[in-house]
């Protein structure tokens, strides 16, 4: 593994990584923020999924989640979103929405993408297993996530019962199978079969009887995504259903951006914290 930056955050730091990915098949990039009481304990570890176009940077630069972190004693690490670099496949056009940016959270199972394509085992098991081994984290797990990333946190999290103390997203991908972005995706990943979307789409999972957890999720009401490719009120009515306890926030005004983000993200640390002990 090898440190490629560092920067003093908030008595804490901010830190990039490079390694090798066994569960992707090539190099990975990650940032870990650690607060100042990292260096004298073990500190329980949010993990952020991004979405779609992002890389470990956009939320580390611009949620502002630095200063509360630091004040509750929390690491924060923040993947990439998709497998990257020679010999990994793209879309045939490049497209935002497919390969390189938009892994989905999947293990691909078709060809050209299960090469490289398994942003599941990589979040699930690979990087957490790295984290813990090279850093000051406790096993006290939480996960978040933004768009195609908020939707990856929920199905994670649902799908480890255990693993995670709780999850959150901003504007998640609630329902992919019924979405153009997320049939895009699976269809790519997954094959035709749509049986075999079911065990990566979050309202199939409640469905069928997963396990709850502490669950929050913020949406803004002018989310210029929410009616076509977002579907919480599917999410919800799943929770509902299921009896599973889901904290849905909507604010008016505001959009599918970081400045949405940066405006709940205390609101998120605040619900992790009080599940993780802090
Ligand atoms: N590029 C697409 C959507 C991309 C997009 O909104 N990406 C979100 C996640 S779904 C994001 O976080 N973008 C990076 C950023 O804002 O820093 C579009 O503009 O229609």
């Amino acid at each position: 593994m090898e440190n490629i930056s560092n920067n003093r955050s908030f008595g804490g730091w901010h830190k990039q990584y490079r390694h090798y990915s066994s569960s992707l098949n090539c190099e990975m990039r990650f940032a870990i923020y650690l607060p100042e009481q990292a260096n004298s304990q073990k500190v329980p570890v949010l993990y952020w999924l991004s979405g779609l176009t992002c890389t470990d940077e956009n939320f580390m630069q611009k949620a502002g989640a630095q200063r509360l972190a630091s004040q509750l004693g929390l690491a924060i690490v923040c993947p990439d979103t998709s497998p990257r670099g020679e010999g990994v496949a793209d879309a045939d056009d490049a497209a935002y929405d497919l390969g390189l940016g938009a892994g989905f959270y999947v293990n691909a199972t078709q060809a050209p993408w299960s090469s490289h394509y398994r942003m599941y085992d990589y979040v699930v098991d690979e990087l957490p297993a790295l984290i813990e081994q090279h850093f000051p984290v406790s096993d006290k797990r939480a996960i978040a996530g933004h768009s195609m990333g908020g939707h990856g946190a929920l199905m994670i999290a649902l799908k480890n019962p255990g693993r995670y103390l709780s999850a959150s997203a901003f504007a998640p991908i609630s329902h992919p199978s019924q979405c153009p972005w997320g049939q895009k995706a699976f269809a790519a990943y997954l094959g035709s079969d749509r049986e075999a979307w079911k065990a990566y789409d979050t309202v199939e999972l409640i469905k069928s009887g997963a396990k709850g957890l502490p669950m929050r999720v913020d949406q803004g009401e002018s989310d210029l995504f929410l009616a076509e490719q977002l579907l919480p009120q599917a999410l919800r009515a799943a929770a509902t259903d299921a009896g599973i306890a889901l904290s849905f926030h909507s604010h008016p005004g505001y959009d599918h951006s970081y400045y949405f983000i940066a405006s709940f993200i205390d609101e998120q640390l605040k619900f992790h914290a009080s599940h993780l002990g802090l």
